[in-house]
């Protein structure tokens, strides 16, 4: 379990770092987030919680895990308005990194240059087992990065991959269980592994982003 290595920032440490937390999708990743920020909270530390707009499965202004535990957050359409939402805080929160822009990275160590804990979660790989967005750089410049992982569903091996169940090559599809469930190494990469539904009409595109 991660243990904060400096939960207050008294004048002796009062420098900032980056957090990752990274995995597949269920692997825990939005837990541990929330974990994280209710614990500096306790620690009575100022607190904010980005997110990226176009993620608006469970709620529009919270971070919401799989087993429904629940922060408020800021939906930002872009990663530059987490800089102009900032007033006066000691940690940023931020989740579903995979989807913002490559400014996140900027802005990452922008607020952890400024003293600022930032603790970002989000998808290591894609449905096709390649990186996502600006994860591997946040992973490369984070001074922590946490690796959690999910139950593989077909045999119940530790999970490390999305694997998506309809067939769309888009980058980003929406989803949950219905359209995604976690796999290990072994299965993911097994030809027995369950077959891809036809591709079903999207229901919603908002910015290109298909949504099932
Ligand atoms: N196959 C699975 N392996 C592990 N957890 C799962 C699985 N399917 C559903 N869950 C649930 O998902 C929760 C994690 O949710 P969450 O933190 O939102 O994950 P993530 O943000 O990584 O998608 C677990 O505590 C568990 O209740
Ligand atoms: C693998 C993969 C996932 N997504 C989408 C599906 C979900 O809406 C989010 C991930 O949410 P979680 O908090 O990690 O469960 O990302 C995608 O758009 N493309 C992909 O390849
Ligand atoms: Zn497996």
């Amino acid at each position: 379990m991660f243990i904060e290595p400096n939960i207050r920032n008294t004048p002796h440490n009062s420098t900032g770092w980056i957090e990752v937390v990274c995995g597949s999708m269920f692997s825990g990743k939005t837990e541990e987030l929330i974990r994280r920020v209710k614990r500096a909270k306790i620690a009575k530390q100022q607190v904010a919680i980005f997110k990226p707009a176009i993620d608006t499965r469970f709620h529009a202004r919270h971070v919401v895990s799989h087993n429904a535990n629940a922060v408020m957050s800021t939906p930002v359409p872009s990663s530059q308005e987490i800089l102009k939402n900032i007033d006066k805080c000691d940690v940023v929160g931020i989740d579903e990194a995979q989807f913002f822009d490559e400014g996140i990275i900027d802005v990452s160590i922008e607020l952890a240059n400024r003293g600022i804990r930032v603790i970002v979660a989000g998808l290591d790989m894609d449905f096709q087992g390649k990186p996502f967005g600006p994860m591997p750089h946040l992973m490369a410049v984070a001074e922590y990065v946490t690796k959690v992982h999910a139950i593989c569903v077909t045999c119940g091996d530790i999970a490390h991959y999305s694997h998506r169940l309809v067939s769309s090559d888009e980058k980003v599809v929406l989803g949950e269980q219905d359209i995604y469930e976690p796999l290990c190494r072994k299965c993911y990469y097994s030809d027995e592994k369950p077959e891809v539904k036809v591709s079903s009409t999207p229901t919603e595109n908002v910015n290109g982003v298909h949504k099932n």
